[in-house]
């Protein structure tokens, strides 16, 4: 008979439960939680979205899977044409939008154009219409009311827990109420986020969230890509094919140094809200100050490394209310919960005069000691981590204790039972164990003989075959029989009385989900403003003033963000619109001399303040700007599947028809995409439209190419001049003329006036001063006149080289200097040679407007007229003559 001592290699092994479950196919490796976190945050977030429209004003409310969270907007008024809406669903895309299936024309007409749009990538969303009873009033408050949601503690009485509602929803706002019934039938249909889950599985309701859209800056998807706020790449690791894109070179990536995902996503919805709330913007500016401040760059790291802990609570709600919480989720929400803890003592010993601090330090509750405490006296974390489930603390329950106690001596005991099993086994049989299988038992396991070739060959008298695994057999025997009837069902036992305890512990901690949600919003922000604070320290950004009497804006030596940290030495400019300054600015400049550059500055430097941040710049005074249009040139034409100059118009349409006295527009090379005669008078009836409008015009940067705008003076002229002088001698205490005289000429006395020209920087002035009679002055914010200037970037001509200052000043560009620029790009010298010979063949314009010019520069005011109506820039080509001073002597021939 075999004996343990004298076989050698005999050692009967009697392996513990962990050691028995490693004979099947190896469970998931344990995830560490930060890598478990990362790829938690990649699963798509769904967005549902309901709306009705109804007399002018806009119900709307959507769920995001993302946080579990209802958004709504109280009623808002919007336009016929739903652009409130539109703002919406481009800001939060959605994947569905539910509506009422009896609605008006107008939404009828903007679903379907919605739907029609077939160039929208990756998706665009699904139109759901529900019948019309389902966002019936009485029926919507009652769904919300019934529903079931975790932050509402159980203990709640009914009556408390409407109250607890009405404070959160405003039942007054019948529309938002009703989309949100709407809302909530949509969900219960379709099971959002719980779709696998059984029926009696409730949608996980984490709170509901007010948005408003009010004090908004209008900016559109065109100009967030041009001005490269955001800038998606596709991802270079093949690891990340499923989220595809990150961040590129963008305004957005330099300024986004948040340590935690929520602060990046609040730092995204800042991006994509400018706003013109001052309060609000104010009070973001105050903190980054505060943390710039050098006796303050301690605190801020610290805060920082805190906030690096703050991780994605909602989802971990969202999990414990679905019963679903991994190992890992304790252990986040432990050290989410202590650092929440730290950032509340941290912010207590800051000045509470800044509204964030005041915030932290008070409605980060003793809920969180709680919540922290019963964590880490229940939680054990490396016993969860090494068994992959949850388990608890030794003397949280004495009865679990007890069956541990059984369970670890039951190695040595199962060692004890395998060395019997041996003795009765063939001698041939070198060793065996016992092992434990939840659910199947206590089992002898031995290795396979070579012998053992059938499966007749694996009986053994006395024992039942049970399988083969890893090339070893299992038995079930006398023995282990009697050992499932005497422990079997202790490790059955642990697991569930700690699922108990689990369930309790996630009760608790769902009971106090208010302040993790607020622990959330708030240490969001702080990130946000302490990446802003980091970004303005590193980069020598200063804070904006905010001027609301102000219209334009005014920023003392400017820099574009993205371009200085290219460039070798970056020259910063200025730039001042509205007031004295005047509305339009039209730049002109050689190729490559940095007129995109400084009308981009200008736009992201204004965005950057209207999104709280710090700019780029020595001083910057942001007046009451509502919308930042561009027409600058990008490389999406192929993806839209439109050409370039369609693009360039619907842009220009759209800055047209909305752009008002308070928005910035920004306008690069338009009009290069078609016939140059067309393009040049396109461009010159789209800037005396806005001239014409007087008062109301917008502030506009052009840069052109088109130096024939200027020679060929298809600008307002003359009488402009002569209204600079009527307005200077006002200054002199003449009355002003009022705006019904605007257009009129000066009389030849005060022509006299004009050397008082040098007192304006700009060769023209359109004259649009107060009225006194008519009412339209008081639509003036500023008793002066519009002025209407050239500027030019400064260059100078060394031999044949062109040397660039990227310097602003006023004036006009006397030549393109495109011989230089092609040089430049490598094209043959004899083509530059030619090109250079067919130029100076070219005369010199005469002054005014000369007979020669074509009809369809001098239909400008048809143009002007016609442009009035947003497809009226779609006009057929009707207009396009050779003009003799834009072809070289060849093409005259
Ligand atoms: N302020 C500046 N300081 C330093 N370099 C600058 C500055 N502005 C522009 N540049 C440089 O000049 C280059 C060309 O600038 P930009 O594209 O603005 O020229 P442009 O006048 O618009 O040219 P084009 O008329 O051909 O479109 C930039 O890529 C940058 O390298």
């Amino acid at each position: 008979m075999a004996s343990v001592g004298a076989t050698p290699g005999r050692t009967p092994q009697g392996p513990g439960p962990r050691e028995a479950s490693a004979s099947f196919p190896s469970p998931a490796p344990v995830p560490d939680p930060r890598e478990a976190e990362e790829e938690e945050e990649e699963e798509p977030a769904e967005i549902h979205l309901c709306v009705l429209w109804n007399s002018g004003y806009l119900g709307i409310a959507y769920y995001d899977t993302s946080d579990s969270t209802i958004y709504f907007m109280p009623d808002a008024p919007d336009h016929e044409s739903l652009k409130l809406l539109q703002r919406v669903l481009d800001e939060i895309d959605p994947q569905s939008v539910v509506t009422s299936a009896k609605q008006d024309e107008n939404m009828t007409r903007f679903l379907g154009k919605l739907a029609s749009q077939e160039h929208r990538e990756p998706k665009r969303p699904e139109i759901i219409l529900l019948p019309s009873v389902d966002f019936g009033l009485e029926i919507s408050k009652q769904r919300l009311l019934s529903g079931n949601y975790s932050f509402i503690p159980d203990s709640m009485t009914a009556t408390e827990k409407i109250l607890f509602l009405s404070s959160i929803i405003p039942f007054d706002c019948l529309l938002t109420v009703r989309a949100l019934g709407g809302l909530l039938k949509f969900m219960g249909r379709r099971r959002i986020g719980v779709e696998l889950e059984d029926y009696n599985v409730s949608i996980p309701i984490l709170g509901f969230k007010k948005f408003a859209l009010t004090h908004l800056v209008s900016i559109d998807q065109d100009t967030y890509s041009v001005l490269q706020i955001f800038k998606s790449e596709p991802h270079p690791s093949v690891y990340k094919v499923a989220s595809g894109l990150k961040e590129g070179l963008s305004l957005f990536g330099i300024l986004n140094r948040c340590r935690c995902k929520w602060g990046e996503k609040l730092l995204r919805l800042w991006f994509t809200r400018p706003t013109q709330d001052l309060e609000e913007l104010n009070s973001r500016l105050d903190v980054i100050q505060f943390f710039l401040l050098p006796q303050n760059l301690d605190m801020a790291q610290m805060l920082h490394r805190l906030l690096g802990h703050i991780k994605n609570v909602p989802l971990i709600l969202k999990r414990m209310k679905l019963s679903h919480t991994k190992v890992s989720d304790w252990q986040v929400l432990y050290k989410t919960v202590y650092s929440a803890l730290g950032l509340r003592d941290a912010c207590r010993s800051l000045p509470q005069s800044i509204q964030l601090f005041r915030d932290i330090a008070q409605e980060f509750s003793d809920d969180l000691h709680h919540i922290a405490s019963l964590i880490g006296k229940v939680v054990d974390f490396e016993g969860s981590l090494a068994e992959n489930r949850f388990t608890v603390l030794p003397s949280i329950d004495p009865e679990i204790d007890a069956k541990k106690r059984r369970l670890t001596g039951l190695p040595s005991f199962l060692t004890e039972v395998a060395r019997k099993e041996l003795e009765n086994l063939d001698p041939r049989i070198p060793s065996c164990s016992v092992i434990y299988i939840p659910l199947i038992g206590f089992l002898l396991c031995i290795p396979r003989l070579p012998s053992m070739v059938d499966t007749s060959d694996f009986e053994i008298e006395g024992l039942d075959f049970m399988f083969l695994s890893e090339e070893k057999l299992h038995y079930r025997s006398a023995r282990t029989k009697e050992l499932d009837a005497l422990l079997g069902d202790l490790h059955c036992d642990i697991r569930d009385q700690e699922t108990l305890l689990m369930y309790q512990l996630q009760c608790q901690v769902l009971a106090r989900a208010a302040v993790l949600t607020r622990v959330l919003d708030l240490a969001s922000r702080l990130d946000v403003l302490l990446a802003l604070a980091s970004a303005a320290r590193d980069y020598g950004y200063s804070r904006p003033r905010y001027s609301p009497r102000l219209l334009g804006v005014r920023i003392q030596n400017g820099r574009h963000p993205l371009m200085e940290l290219c460039a070798r030495t970056f020259v910063p400019n200025s730039a001042e619109c509205g007031g004295y300054k005047g509305r339009v600015k039209v730049i002109t400049g050689p190729n490559s001399s940095g007129k995109s550059i400084y009308l981009k500055q200008v736009g992201l430097i204004t965005f950057m303040a209207l999104v709280g941040s710090f700019v780029p710049a020595e001083e910057a005074e942001i007046g009451a700007v509502d919308a930042i249009f561009t027409r600058i040139h990008s490389c999406e034409s192929i993806s839209l599947g439109l050409s370039t100059f369609m693009i360039d118009l619907n842009q220009v349409a759209k800055a047209v028809n909305n752009a008002t006295e308070r928005s910035l527009v920004l306008i690069d090379e338009f009009g290069k995409g078609t016939n140059t005669v067309d393009g040049l008078a396109l461009l010159a009836a789209v800037i005396r439209h806005w001239l014409a409008l007087g008062p109301t015009c917008p502030h506009i940067f052009v840069a052109t190419n088109f130096l024939s705008l200027i020679q060929l003076q298809l600008l307002p002229q003359g009488p402009l001049v002569q209204y600079l002088v009527r307005n200077q001698s006002s200054s002199l205490g003449a009355p002003r003329p009022s705006i019904s005289q605007s257009w009129e000429l000066a009389s030849p006395s005060e022509q006299g006036l004009l050397e008082h020209r040098d007192h304006v920087p700009s060769c023209f002035s359109l004259s649009t001063a107060t009225d006194q009679g008519t009412g339209a002055g008081s639509r003036m914010t500023d008793n002066i006149p519009l002025l209407f200037s050239f500027k030019t970037m400064e260059t100078c001509e060394d031999g044949n080289d062109l040397v660039f200052f990227y310097q602003v000043c006023e004036g006009v560009a006397n030549a393109s200097h495109a011989s230089h620029t092609a040089a430049q790009a490598g094209l043959p010298e004899k083509l530059i040679a030619r090109g250079k010979e067919v130029r100076s063949k070219q005369q010199p314009p005469p002054s005014g407007l000369p007979s020669t010019v074509p009809a369809s520069l001098r239909d400008l005011d048809f143009w002007a007229h016609g442009i009035s109506d947003p497809y009226s820039l779609l006009l057929p080509n009707t207009h396009s003559h050779p003009c003799p001073f834009l072809l070289g002597p060849r093409s005259q021939t």
